[in-house]
């Protein structure tokens, strides 16, 4: 298993999550390459959920030649991924790799950048638009967007899905890159959110970006710069 667990969150160590977004940081890495590299990355944690998270059960399997035993994923049907627009929308396209038959839900929500950073460290939020499904008891719900920074967006996604549900499986917020400051305002606001992340960077600059950080996720993929 390559997930660490750690205070902060878990980690997903995987050697081809760590040289994936190792391509993704290098500013000469150009939008295709930047979107489908986020699309790979969202692929390898979605395989790293499933190993570390999910478990298996032993079934009968009937081969062209005899009757055996096999290990299937247990609930991998059930599964919510929740696409927070825009950036998460590569990463999301990469994660239904491998879960392909999951529930989708939909919020987009942005930083207001203009009104800049709070003194407690946190942007307002916009959301312009909610699209979720059903979320039952048995469901593993990922909230997916590949940059946490102050966390702010997080959390104002996390209250449209716990306003919607307060019964599921499990509840995870998967990103590529997360601020230590992010990492504790959304732990402390949504303490029953289980965090994975594939790097803990070192800290937030005075507008609010991650660094090292990989600079503006949406925009490198959405070439809007
Ligand atoms: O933790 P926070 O400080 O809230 O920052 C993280 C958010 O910032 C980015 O979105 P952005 O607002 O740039 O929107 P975009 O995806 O449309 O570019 C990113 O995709 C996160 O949603
Ligand atoms: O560093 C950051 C912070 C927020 N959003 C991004 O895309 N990058
Ligand atoms: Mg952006």
């Amino acid at each position: 298993m390559t997930i660490e667990d750690r205070d902060d969150a878990h980690l997903i160590t995987h050697a081809l999550a760590k040289d994936t977004l190792s391509r993704l940081r290098d500013v000469e890495t150009e939008q295709v390459a930047f979107r489908k590299g986020l699309v790979k990355l969202g692929r390898i944690c979605g395989y790293e959920v499933i190993d570390g998270a999910m478990e298996t059960e032993y079934v009968p399997v009937q081969t062209p030649l005899q009757e055996t035993t096999g290990e299937r994923v247990k609930g991998l049907d059930d599964v919510v991924i929740i696409n927070v627009l825009r950036a998460a929308t590569p990463f999301v396209e990469g994660l239904l790799k491998a879960f392909p038959r999951a529930k989708q839900g939909v919020i987009s929500a942005g930083r207001d950048e203009e009104a800049g950073m709070t003194d407690e460290g946190e942007f307002p939020i916009t959301i312009d638009y909610v699209k979720l499904p059903e979320i039952r008891p048995d469901d593993t719900v990922i909230v997916a967007d590949p940059m946490l920074a102050t966390g702010s967006t997080m959390c104002a996604v996390l209250d449209h899905v716990l306003d919607e549900a307060d019964d599921f499986e499990d509840l995870f917020v998967l990103s590529a890159v997360s601020a230590p400051e992010g990492l504790v305002r959304v732990s402390e606001s949504v303490p029953e959110a289980d965090l994975l992340t594939v790097a803990i960077d070192d800290r937030l600059d005075d507008d609010g970006f991650i660094l090292p950080g990989l600079g503006d996720a949406g925009d490198r993929a959405f070439r809007t710069v």
